[in-house]
């Protein structure tokens, strides 16, 4: 699905300055979730505005909350409604292809009132959703597959759920769990949620119950295998809730700092940081680049790059920037234990492979791992992005060779990032 003309990036001679990163997408969709099922107002700032955002924001219209957007539509003011939803006619929500609203919109109003819809994208209807389907059915949730079972577009008649023992699948999405926990305190008794096989992506989880946390609610973590969530709460209004800067947007400026050589500011995000993705710096670190943190900002010098063999599915969304970044990284790069990168916005672990394979990288693509060795020389290609917003901005990368690029759809990295390429341009010389 193209909706933008090609872009192309002619080489980058320098890299350096400061550029500051939107808010997180994780937690915006979250807060304002907890926000709209929380008593009293809460007051959104650095909210992230982009389409992944719009689609929790015209849902949560639908369901009839209410809240008020500043201009520049980071700033949010919700006033909850102290319970889950309940509706009177039947609501389609169309959540376009954001995993942040179609799973813990699907596990809250499992237990809200009125009939529900969920729909989304072409490709949502690819991406699993079974395992949570599975686990709310055990709390009692009347969920049906309007069109192939495991995936959505999915019809739900909410209702009061008990809570008890739920057992869920843990090894393709931590976002079924992320959905459950924050939908656990709204079940009529305590629950006790057991995680069947190995959690991927856990950082994710630390988001959900620190997010949880800032709305009143406290869940107890058995070491990621098992989760305890009282029932019968309500959440509280957060007050100020300040959304952090993205840490998977920030990884493509990081990259390029420690790609060029000079030194990038990144502002928005820092060493106390909630989200996983900032450990992206350490691997960049690993690599040969310096790194020096701040309260709110992480700087990044660049260095002669070497090639890194490593575990990343703590940070399934930043590893893509490594899986460019090894282009310019002497050796062999290998990024292991990636297997869901298969089912999020494409199948990320093929697009990856033939993308860089097209710049000349001899590419291994694994059942659940690629290995990247880079070209003495970059081809210049155009990239094609599979309406997939990393794609779009990890090849932007190539551009700091002395090949140019050209990015196919560009305007596809409105998912996160809608002013990615002005922001880059900020900091290239
Ligand atoms: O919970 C979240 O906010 C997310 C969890 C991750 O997904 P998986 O848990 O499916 O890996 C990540 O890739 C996604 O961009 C955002
Ligand atoms: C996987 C991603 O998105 P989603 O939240 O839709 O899962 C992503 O942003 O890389």
């Amino acid at each position: 699905m193209s909706r933008s003309a090609p872009l192309l990036l002619n080489p980058i001679s320098a890299i350096s300055g400061t550029v500051n990163v939107p808010g997180s997408k994780s937690l915006s969709n979250r807060a304002l979730l907890l926000a709209a099922v929380a008593k009293g107002e809460t007051h959104l700032t650095n909210l992230l505005d982009s389409e992944d955002i719009r689609h929790m924001l015209k849902a949560l219209t639908q369901l009839g909350v209410e809240y008020r957007l500043s201009d520049d539509k980071t700033e949010c003011w919700v006033q909850g409604l102290g319970q889950g939803f309940s509706v009177d006619t039947v609501q389609t929500l169309f959540l376009g292809n954001a995993g942040t609203a179609m799973r813990p919109l699907c596990a809250v109003l499992a237990t809200s009132n009125g009939e529900f819809e969920l729909t989304g994208e072409p490709r949502m209807e690819e991406r699993p959703i079974g395992a949570l389907v599975d686990a709310l059915r055990q709390a009692g949730a009347e969920i049906s597959y309007l069109k192939n079972d495991g995936y959505p577009p999915l019809k739900m008649k909410g209702r009061a759920l008990k809570g008890g023992k739920i057992s869920v699948e843990g090894t393709v999405s931590s976002q079924f769990l992320t959905a459950l926990l924050m939908a656990a305190p709204l079940f009529e008794s305590d629950s006790d949620i057991h995680i069947v096989g190995e959690l991927v992506s856990k950082p994710y989880i630390d988001i959900t119950l620190n997010t949880m946390a800032q709305f009143g609610i406290t869940v107890e973590n058995n070491n990621y295998q098992s989760f305890t969530v009282k029932g019968n709460q309500q959440y509280q209004a957060a007050g100020d809730f300040l959304v952090e800067g993205d840490a998977s947007s920030a990884s493509y400026f990081l990259a390029a700092g420690a790609i060029k050589g000079g030194t990038v500011r990144v502002t928005g995000v820092g060493k106390k940081s909630i989200q996983g993705d900032i450990r992206f710096a350490d691997v960049l670190e690993k690599m040969g680049a310096k790194i020096t943190w701040g309260d709110d900002y992480i700087d990044v010098t660049g260095a002669p790059l070497t090639a890194i063999d490593m575990d990343m599915n703590h940070i399934p969304d930043a590893a893509m920037t490594i899986a460019t970044t090894a282009l310019f990284a002497e050796g062999t790069t290998s990024i292991r234990n990636i297997y869901n990168w298969r089912v999020k916005e494409t199948d990320r672990l093929a697009a990856m492979a033939c993308e860089l394979r097209k710049v000349g990288a001899d590419v291994i693509e694994g059942h659940d791992y690629i290995t990247i060795t880079p070209p003495k020389q970059l081809i210049q290609t155009d990239i094609d992005t599979y309406d997939d917003h990393r794609v779009a901005m990890c090849f932007s990368l190539v551009a700091l060779s002395d090949t140019p690029v050209t990015i196919n759809d560009p305007d596809c990295t409105a998912k996160t990032f809608p002013d990615y390429f002005t922001r880059l341009k900020q900091i290239s010389g």
